[in-house]
């Protein structure tokens, strides 16, 4: 189906209410971008900030008529004349495909290939984690999913034990289990992740050796000697006493998710229970390790 988009300039003070008005006028969708490339990395709970320059971005079949749709929003007291507006054809393409063509083979450190299910594998004789994401979060291409797949490369597999915690796709459980784990336990929040990391543990044939829980079905006495856990600074802090009493002695961990500005003080915080070596960064991000007391 084609579409119309009706693209403005506004601020966080009135992003809403704009957004509220074209909802009213029909819009299928609306997006806000940053008008001024200023990041927002990590809300608190409950915060929704806004960027000061925010872009309103509102999608509409392509036979509405946009033009009485921005007289109206001129009429609105905050807005007025002067408002700033684009209107936009938008090319009818299949996204999903879209997003699927720009997926290629990547490989992580020396044996690991991440393949997309819909391509040739180029090494058949590399360790290849075949995967197809679905709805969950996971492909290698983010930066925080590379500090972690290159880091269980470089790992020895023989008879360990893995968590994966926050497994989205499965994409670090399944390619610990290639690598030569025993046996991983994947845990995330959204059932969704589930069914992807068991779909892509069918997919590589290591469905055997990997239980997958929501949190609260986790076993009390899950114990690993890696564990591996791609999440977002706020959880792992607040997560920590829980990881740290799922490794064994002398386990491994990796932490990613954390910026870069976060690692220090998230280090720190660890050595209580780990002996933390010195951060890996990628891009904006970084990647904690350590050795458990
Ligand atoms: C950034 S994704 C990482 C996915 C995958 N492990 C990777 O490295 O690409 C974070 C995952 O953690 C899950 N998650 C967030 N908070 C969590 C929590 N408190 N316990 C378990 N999983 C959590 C999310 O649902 C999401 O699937």
């Amino acid at each position: 189906m084609p579409w119309i988009q009706l693209r403005l300039d506004t601020d966080n003070a009135h992003a809403d209410a704009i957004s509220d008005q074209l909802m009213e006028e029909g819009s299928l969708s609306i997006t806000l971008e940053d008008g001024q490339d200023t990041p927002i990395y990590e809300p608190t709970l409950g915060e929704t900030p806004l960027w000061a320059h925010t872009v309103i971005v509102a999608l509409f079949e392509a036979d509405h008529d946009l033009i009485p749709v921005v007289d109206r929003l001129k009429a609105l007291p905050f807005v007025g004349d002067s408002l700033s507006y684009k209107i936009e054809q938008v090319e009818d393409k299949d996204w999903e495909r879209e997003w699927m063509d720009n997926f290629h083979p990547i490989k992580f450190g020396e044996r690991l290939w991440i393949c997309p299910s819909w391509r040739e594998i180029p090494d058949p004789t590399a360790v290849n984690v075949i995967l197809d994401p679905g709805l969950a979060f996971g492909t290698g291409t983010h930066p925080t999913t590379a500090l972690c797949l290159e880091w269980l490369d470089g790992l020895d597999f023989t008879d360990k034990k893995v968590i994966d915690f926050g497994c989205g796709s499965g994409i670090l459980a399944v390619a610990a289990l290639k690598l030569g784990a025993q046996y991983v336990s994947g845990i995330d929040i959204d059932y969704q992740a589930i069914e992807a990391s068991k779909a892509n543990a069918e997919r590589n044939q290591v469905q055997d050796k990997l239980a997958l829980y929501l949190p609260e079905d986790q076993p009390d006495d899950l114990l690993a000697d890696i564990l591996v856990a791609n999440i977002l600074a706020g959880p792992l802090r607040a997560l920590a006493p829980l990881i740290a009493e799922k490794v064994t002695p002398g386990g491994q961990l990796a932490l990613s998710g954390l910026l870069k500005e976060q690692a220090l003080e998230l280090s720190e915080f660890y050595s209580k229970w780990f002996i933390m070596d010195e951060p890996a960064h990628k891009d904006d991000w970084s990647r904690l390790t350590g050795i458990r007391k």
